[in-house]
């Protein structure tokens, strides 16, 4: 569960402060909830402001670190008195109940192979050198990915760095991943088998992306235009929504959505490594 509460972004800038997301309150319980909008409309903010990599300038975003039927919000009323992490107040704890996958996998790939990749996200979980080696194995198993287990994290390709990407983080095993602009990078197939993936996930999914159909395959859509949210209610009418919204502008030649160039600059930057930060002789 995520809860926006009048959470608002403002940054400072030399001609006065800009407002990249005006004061939201939402309230996310769906377990694949897609984010959709035109560029530099304020997504990957907002995305951003679930596990802390943003904080709001004022309100709050309260976290659900409880998964499956027993999570806040599930409709047990047993369960809806667990209090809310603050993405503020409880940082480490927030990023440890929310993944973040990166558009771009080299942004979080830290270590040369792909089992050491994994046995870093597995540090505080398994603190001995051969279990955490014999348990990132295990994470490799699971993703298909053993095989390449003494590969360099340099030699895989789009995809696979993608996949061992979001590997890294669900190692961790957060209640909530957030995906920003996941299957950008990738080509056809990658993007669906990245896209069948992650919509297989039972921890709660929030996706931001370009990609129509993927964000078609949530629970919940929001379009985010301006930094407000525009529309917030079912993945179809979302779509239309915004596609209207496209053919509505001036000058725009066709309500199709045109997407973004690879390398093109996108969200602010953040800590590459986001809550993978290696310990020294880890
Ligand atoms: N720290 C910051 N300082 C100044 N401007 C910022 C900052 N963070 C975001 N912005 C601006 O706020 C707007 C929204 O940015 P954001 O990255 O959230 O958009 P987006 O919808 O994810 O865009 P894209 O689809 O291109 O990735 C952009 O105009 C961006 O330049």
């Amino acid at each position: 569960m995520i809860e926006f509460r009048s959470a608002a972004v403002v940054v400072p800038g030399p001609e006065g402060d800009t407002t990249v997301l005006h004061p939201t309150t939402l309230t996310l319980t769906e377990r694949r909830v897609s984010i959709i909008g035109a560029n530099g409309s304020g997504k990957s903010t907002l995305a951003r402001l679930i596990n802390g990599l943003v904080e709001p300038s004022s309100g709050s975003v309260g976290i659900g670190s409880a998964v499956g039927p027993h999570a806040p919000g599930s409709g047990n009323p047993a369960d809806t008195a667990t209090p809310l992490l603050d993405t503020r107040r409880d940082g480490a704890a927030v990023r440890r109940a929310v993944g973040f996958v990166f558009t771009d996998p080299a942004a979080q790939l830290i270590m040369p192979t792909v089992a050491e990749d994994i046995a870093l996200s597995l540090r505080r979980r398994v603190r001995g050198k051969a279990e955490r080696r014999a348990a990132a194995l295990s994470a490799l198993d699971r993703f298909g990915l053993r095989a390449l287990a003494d590969r360099s994290v340099h030699t895989l390709s789009g995809g696979q760095k993608q996949l061992l990407a979001i590997a890294s983080v669900l190692a961790t095993e957060p209640a909530i991943l957030v995906a920003d602009e996941p299957t950008t990078l990738l080509d056809l197939r990658n993007a669906l088998r990245i896209g069948e993936f992650l919509f297989g996930l039972s921890q709660q999914l929030v996706v931001v992306t370009h990609d129509l159909e993927l964000a078609a395959r949530a629970d919940r859509t929001l379009v985010v235009a301006d930094g407000r949210i525009a529309f917030d209610g079912a993945p179809a009418a979302a779509i239309a929504h915004y596609r209207e919204s496209v053919a509505l502008e001036p000058g725009a030649p066709a309500a199709a959505e045109a997407p973004t160039a690879p390398g093109a600059p996108s969200a602010p930057a953040a800590a590459p490594s986001a809550g993978r930060d290696p310990e020294p002789g880890s």
